[in-house]
Order: C-alpha cells, then structure tokens, then sequence
C-alpha cells in the first residue's frame, strides 16, 4: 500500500504489529515508559493560573478511547495497514489538529498537535532538559551490559535530564561551533572527490546510468565522511581495498538501524525476556564497540606522536573532555550520521532532478563556485553560496526525513486551549505544516526561491513571501537545547557533495514513479532510486 502526497510515495510495512509500535514510536525518538522519565525533569507545582483554570479540560479533548483505537488497527479499522504518515492523516481527518491518543498498555497518554502556536509552547516551556524518549536497546547495552566501556553513560540519544545535558554540554562547543566542524571541509571535499570517481567508474558513458545501486553508494559517502569526522580515520570505503575492520562496522551499522528499529520501535519482549535476535543484536553491538575502540586507540596513538601546536580535530576535543564521553559520542555520531544524511541527500537530488530549470541556477551559481571542477573548495570559496543553501532547505521542507517532533511535557501546559498535564507526550506534527500552502505558498512546488533573502543572481528572484513567517513550521533538525547536535556536520558534508555533484553533471530522475520512502526510525528513500548522470559540458 501507497501514501502519496506533494511528489512522495510512502511504503507500509503494512502489518498490525508494525502499525501497533507507530503509537511508541515518531521521529528519533520514542514514546516508551514515558511514566518514569518524569523522575528526570525538575518538580513543579500543579498549574493554578488563569490561563490554565479557564481551559478545556484534557478528557474533552478530541480523540479515541482506548478501546475504539485498538479497534482502528484491526482488519477493516480506519487505521488498518496504514503507515505511521497515513494513519496521522486519517487521524487529522478524523479528530481536527488536536487530539490525544490514549497511551496503550500502561504507557503515557500522546497529544497529536498541528498547531504552530503549540509546538512554540512546548517548545518555549521544555526547560533545560528538555525530554525526548530515546532507544532503549542502546542504553541496556551501555548501561547494564558494558559499563566497563561506558562507565554507566548512556549518550546523547537516550540520556535524559541531568545525565544527558552533562554531555550535552561538554559536547556541544565541540560539535555545534560553525568553524569547529568546518576544519573538515579539505577531507571532506577529498572524499566528495574520490566518490565522484568512484561513480565515474560505475557509470556507462553512453547511457549515463550507473551500474551499482546510487543509494548504497550514498551510505558508503555518509560512512566514510563522519567516519572522517568523529574517528580522524579515512576507512576507504570508496576504494577497492577498504579496511577489513571497516567494512565490518559498514556493515553492522546497516544492520544496526534495523536492529534497533525491530526492538526499539516494535513492540518486543527483550526487556523481560533477552530473546536469541536481541542476543545475536547485542553480539552486533559488542562487535561495533570494539571495532570503534580500538579505531580510537590508534588515534590516540596518532595524537600523541603529533605536534602539540595543530589545530585539534574533533575526536582530540573529545578526548580531552573525557575518554568515555568521546567513545560513546563517536559511537552516536556514527549511527546517527548514515543514514540521516544519505538520505537527506538524496531526497534534495531528487527535487532538483524533477526541477531542470532549479538545477540549472545552481550550476550556474557552482560554476562561481568551483570554476574549475578539478580544483579544491575552500572557506573562502565555499562562503557565498545562497541558491545551494535554498535548495537543500527547500528540499528538506518538502520531505523532512524526520516527518514530527517529539517531546513529554515537564510542566502543564495549555495546547490549542485545551489543559495539557505534566508528562504528556506531545508530537509536533511538522511534515504536515511545512508541505501546507496554509504556511508555504505553492507548498508542492520545489521553490528554494523562498529561502533566499535577495536576489542571488541575474534572473533568480528571492521570494521571502512564499516562506513561513512562523519558524516553528520548519524544523527539520527539531529545535532548543536538544536540537540536532548532527546539524553542521550533515550541513557541511551535504553542501560539499551537492556542489561536487551538481558541477560535474546535469542529474535527471529516470523512474516514471516519484521517490519512494518506507517509514522506519527516519523516512528513507527506497524502491526504484534511477539518476541518469550526463556531464556538464565544461568539467
Ligand atoms: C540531514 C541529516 C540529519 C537530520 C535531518 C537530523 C535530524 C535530527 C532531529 C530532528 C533530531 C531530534 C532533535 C530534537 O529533538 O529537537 C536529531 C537528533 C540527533 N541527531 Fe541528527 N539529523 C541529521 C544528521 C545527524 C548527524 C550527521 C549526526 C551525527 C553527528 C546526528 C546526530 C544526532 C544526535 C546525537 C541527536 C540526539 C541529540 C540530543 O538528544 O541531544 N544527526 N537529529
């Protein structure tokens, strides 16, 4: 069964189990013993005010009883075989843009919002630490099974409360600083360069159409850039010879995103009873800890022999905060960093190969950019590049591979005028807004145009008009403290691709069908992914 909307197809899994785990799980993070994650925020006391007093009550808001939504995912229910997308449509139809989903099985209530007014309280109210339900698997395994490695933490994803914003905060100077990250721009450019070979070796010069398969290809340029970037390693993935160790952590984080999806995200017995799957699951995860260690010890080993006055890269920073902090911050980044920026980037390729005219702009802007296509691309070079950024906001708006956001509650709010107690779940429904022409103008359209604040060129005309003025409808990397701490780094890596790309060849979609995309921990392009790569004429 197909979802389609706005040029996207999206895949259903299309069984009741799968459907079932859609109510634990939207976006990066989950909706899993909610209950005891209040423990993490600060006490506050019951809401008295005016505010509060004069709104509805929580039970009038709209939605199912627990009972009628059990019912829904049965055979012939309004939500059976429908995807994580589909069934919040139906469920939009059928309750408005409030409504609240009664938590099943002992687990907290979740409020469906597409109200922008509510995600800016939500937002605005979530304190310092803020809470976003992380996979539990990877903080079972850090936790219970190696504390010898992790010394009981957790990481970003799944730490909550103090925990989390004691890394958080070491980390974020590190990873969040603009020049910090950007340091990796020579590397990162090296590898753009070497997987523009690699496709020139896959590619047919008669037909244009590459033999291998664009999107694995993808993943391996995701691999070895935050590779690059968290371990100061280059794994050559990209080469014939890669690194043994490396290809065998490729291929574990491949499977690890389905690991994880199957006992993160799907119901599964693994926290009562460690199942033979969750077993084989944390032998992966063992296997991936000690391939990335010892990765780390090599560097430490690399470091120490270098000279003390060069800038220290990233995974030096980490290192000098703290040696578990860095082991479990690497770890994260190379799980995080895949497939998110794979697809990412393929989602923008895609917009820009149905939209010739959008693609030819920018070539004519790279063209400033990298005059010869040989040549490096640097700070300097790299500053002024306004139409690239638009397509890649442009491209993330329409398909945000992270379609909502989600946080529980750490004081009552009032949503939509409706009273909305201490640890609820609220999902921001964001993919909604940004594709609706209620907060985008043309919101179908492909217009990176509305992201720019002036002209950026002879006959490319900004549109600031046709953009949102509410900030809270687009927000691809969520927002607040707990924002994507990811967010330079894909940027970076995205933006030196795409130039690379986009300079060296005019990109075109070949399946007669849109892009299509199955619904797991992020949306994913899947099914037939056909570019046809003809070179442009002076590269
Ligand atoms: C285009 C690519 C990416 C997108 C669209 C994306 C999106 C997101 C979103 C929406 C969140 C949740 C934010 C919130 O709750 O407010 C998140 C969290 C996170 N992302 Fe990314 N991400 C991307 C790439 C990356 C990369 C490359 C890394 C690796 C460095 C990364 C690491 C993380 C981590 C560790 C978190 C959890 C942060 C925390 O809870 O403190 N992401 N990402």
């Amino acid at each position: 069964m197909m979802w389609k909307s706005t040029g996207k197809t999206i895949k259903s899994p299309g069984h009741f189990a799968y459907q079932l785990c859609f109510v634990r799980e939207f976006s990066v993070g989950g909706i899993f013993n909610q209950q005891t994650h209040l423990e993490y925020a600060e006490a506050t006391a019951p809401r008295v005010d005016e505010k509060w007093q004069q709104a509805k009550l929580y039970k009038d808001m709209p939605g199912p009883s627990s009972w009628r939504m059990i019912s829904y995912f049965m055979p012939g229910g309004a939500l059976y075989n429908t995807n994580l997308i589909q069934m919040n449509r139906r469920m939009r139809e059928m309750y408005g843009d409030i409504y609240s989903m009664p938590g099943l099985m002992g687990k907290a209530n979740v409020v469906f919002t597409y109200n922008p007014e509510d995600f800016e309280v939500t937002y605005r109210n979530e304190g310092l630490w803020p809470i976003r339900i992380g996979l539990e698997s990877f903080s079972y395994y850090r936790k219970v099974q190696r504390p010898d490695v992790f010394g009981g933490i957790g990481g970003l994803v799944s730490e909550q409360g103090q925990a989390w914003a004691d890394i958080r905060n070491k980390v974020n100077p590190v990873l969040m600083k603009v020049q910090n990250v950007r340091q990796n721009l020579p590397q990162l450019d090296q590898i753009a360069k070497e997987f523009l070979d690699k496709l020139e070796t896959q590619r047919n010069s008669e037909t244009h159409l590459l033999d291998n398969d664009f999107h694995d290809q993808l993943k391996m340029w995701a691999f070895e850039s935050i590779s690059f970037v968290a371990l100061n390693t280059r794994m050559g993935l990209l080469t014939d010879e890669p690194d043994p160790n490396a290809s065998r952590l490729a291929h574990h984080m491949g499977e690890f995103f389905n690991y994880s999806f199957k006992y993160d995200v799907q119901p599964s017995i693994w926290p009562y009873y460690k199942t033979p799957g969750f077993k084989k699951f944390l032998k992966t995860y063992d296997d991936i800890t000690e391939i990335t260690t010892n990765y780390i010890e090599a560097a430490i080993k690399r470091f120490e022999s270098q000279n003390e006055c060069e800038k220290k890269c990233v995974l030096e920073q980490l290192l000098s905060l703290n040696k578990q902090v860095a082991v479990v911050m690497v770890m994260d980044m190379l799980m995080a960093g895949i497939d998110t920026t794979s697809s990412s980037l393929l989602t923008i390729l895609y917009h820009l190969s149905r939209n010739p005219e959008k693609q030819e702009q920018l070539s004519q802007e790279l063209r400033r950019v990298l005059p010869d296509p040989q040549g490096s691309l640097s700070e300097e070079s790299t500053k002024n590049m306004p139409y690239l950024r638009a397509c890649i906001k442009e491209g993330l708006r329409i398909t945000s591979i992270t379609p909502g956001n989600f946080r529980i509650t750490t004081k009552d709010l009032v949503l939509s005028g409706y009273q909305v107690p201490r640890g609820t779940g609220v999902l921001m429904g964001v993919l909604e807004l940004s594709n609706s022409d209620e907060y985008f103008a043309k919101s179908a359209e492909f217009l990176p145009e509305r992201w720019l604040k002036a002209d950026s060129a002879p006959g490319v005309q900004a549109c600031p008009e046709a953009r949102s003025r509410n900030p809270f409808v687009y927000l691809p990397f969520g927002f607040g403290p707990r924002t994507c701490i990811g967010k330079r780094i894909a940027e970076l890596e995205i933006e030196t691709l795409l130039v690379r790309l986009l300079r060296s060849y005019k990109i075109s979609w070949l399946p007669e069908t849109p892009m299509q995309y199955e619904s797991t921990i992020i949306l994913a392009p899947c099914g037939d992914i056909r570019f046809k790569l003809e070179p442009v004429q002076d590269s």
